[in-house]
């Protein structure tokens, strides 16, 4: 049985699908990211899914890619925010190495930004709605998580020392790899 050497798990603006590609490129591994699994196995972006079938219809899509990926990636994996809303994922995340990018409010709401990429933070208060969504999720993330980091003060390649330093991982020394 494979499974990924790193599970990535934390909030829209975490960094997950920042972070993921360059830890996998440390430890020597493939990185995919489920987000663009399922868009690319539907052949539309997250927002038009969204859109034209709804949230609970992308739900189930994500569920399917994650069951999929968990069984059978073994580099680093970065899962979609929302995707430890399932309960069945969350089971399934049991002896994973999971590790939970941890952002605050303040950060994590300037660096999701403007984008529009995110239909969960769309709305008129997306401010109200990002606080929501970090109090309603932080129990979840941690529920799965073997390892948490907090990627608040740090740079992406910084939280990935930290990532590596968590799993037991010597960060390789400058100069040296
Ligand atoms: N540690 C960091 N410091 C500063 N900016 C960061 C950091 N990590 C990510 N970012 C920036 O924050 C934005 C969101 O990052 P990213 O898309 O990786 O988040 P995500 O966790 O994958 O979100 P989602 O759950 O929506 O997929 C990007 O513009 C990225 O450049
Ligand atoms: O936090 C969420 O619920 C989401 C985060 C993104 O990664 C996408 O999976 C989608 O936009 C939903
Ligand atoms: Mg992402």
């Amino acid at each position: 049985m494979t499974s990924p050497r790193a599970v990535l798990v934390g909030p829209p603006g975490s960094g997950k699908s920042t972070v993921g590609p360059l830890l996998a490129e440390r430890l020597g591994v493939d990185f995919r990211d489920a987000d663009a699994d399922i868009e690319a196995a539907a052949g539309r972006s997250i927002p038009e899914i969204f859109t034209s079938d709804g949230e609970p219809a992308f739900r189930e899509l994500e569920k399917r890619a994650v069951a999929d990926g968990l069984g059978s990636y073994e580099g680093v994996y970065s899962l979609g925010g929302g995707a430890i809303l399932a309960e069945e994922t969350r089971a399934l995340l049991a002896g994973h190495t999971v590790v939970f990018l941890s952002v605050s409010m303040p950060a994590g709401m300037q660096r999701t930004g403007m984008s529009t990429a995110r239909p969960v933070l769309a709305g008129v208060n997306p401010r109200a709605t990002y606080k929501q969504l970090l109090e309603a999720r932080l129990p979840l993330y941690r529920s799965v998580a073997t390892a948490e980091v907090d990627t608040d003060e740090r740079r992406p390649d910084e939280v990935v020392d930290a990532v590596l330093a968590a799993l037991g991982e010597k960060a390789p020394v400058e100069g040296t790899s």
